[in-house]
């Protein structure tokens, strides 16, 4: 189950497709990947080296709080939608699922991304701060 961000609709996006073949790392090699300058994050299952976006991003030093561990849910709540699509180009390859070691990520939250009823709550939150021209984290902010 692979999620697609490319079209419009997010929440009817979701599909089974097969993965392209990708090198396997366990949770260890990705913690070797720890700071500003070798910058490997795992989100949903996936392995990135970020590494040369960490200083161009706009979200500043917060790219690399969880360096080497899985970010997922991190990513997840700062990000519109949108920005799944970057990730792409900064993938280096997948948690090997035949090592994994759920002591290192969060499993809680792992398959929170995937839901339709969060993806489709996810869309519409973003379109009401969109069509009222507020950014989604300063509307945010006065709520919480
Ligand atoms: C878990 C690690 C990350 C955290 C905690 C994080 C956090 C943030 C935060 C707080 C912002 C809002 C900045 C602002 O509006 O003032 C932001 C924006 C952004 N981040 Fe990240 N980020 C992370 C990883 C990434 C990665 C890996 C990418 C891309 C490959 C990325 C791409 C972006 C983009 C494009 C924006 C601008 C979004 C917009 O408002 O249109 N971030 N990030």
């Amino acid at each position: 189950m692979t999620i697609d961000y490319t079209h419009d609709g997010v929440a009817s996006t979701i599909k089974a497709s097969p993965r392209e073949a990708l090198k396997k790392y366990s949770r260890k090699e990705v913690a070797l990947h720890e700071t500003p300058k070798d910058c490997w994050l795992v989100i949903d299952g996936k392995v990135y080296d970020v590494t040369k976006w960490v200083p161009k991003h706009p979200g500043g030093s917060l790219i690399h709080v969880r360096a080497g561990q899985d970010s997922t849910y991190l990513f997840n709540s700062y990000h519109p939608l949108y920005v799944w699509k970057l990730l792409d180009q900064h993938c280096v390859g997948e948690i090997d699922a035949s090592d994994e070691d759920l002591s290192m990520t969060n499993v809680e939250y792992l398959d929170t991304v995937k839901e339709p009823f969060y993806l489709a709550l996810k869309e519409r939150v973003e379109a009401y701060f969109h069509r009222n021209k507020e950014h989604i984290l300063h509307g945010l902010g006065s709520h919480i």
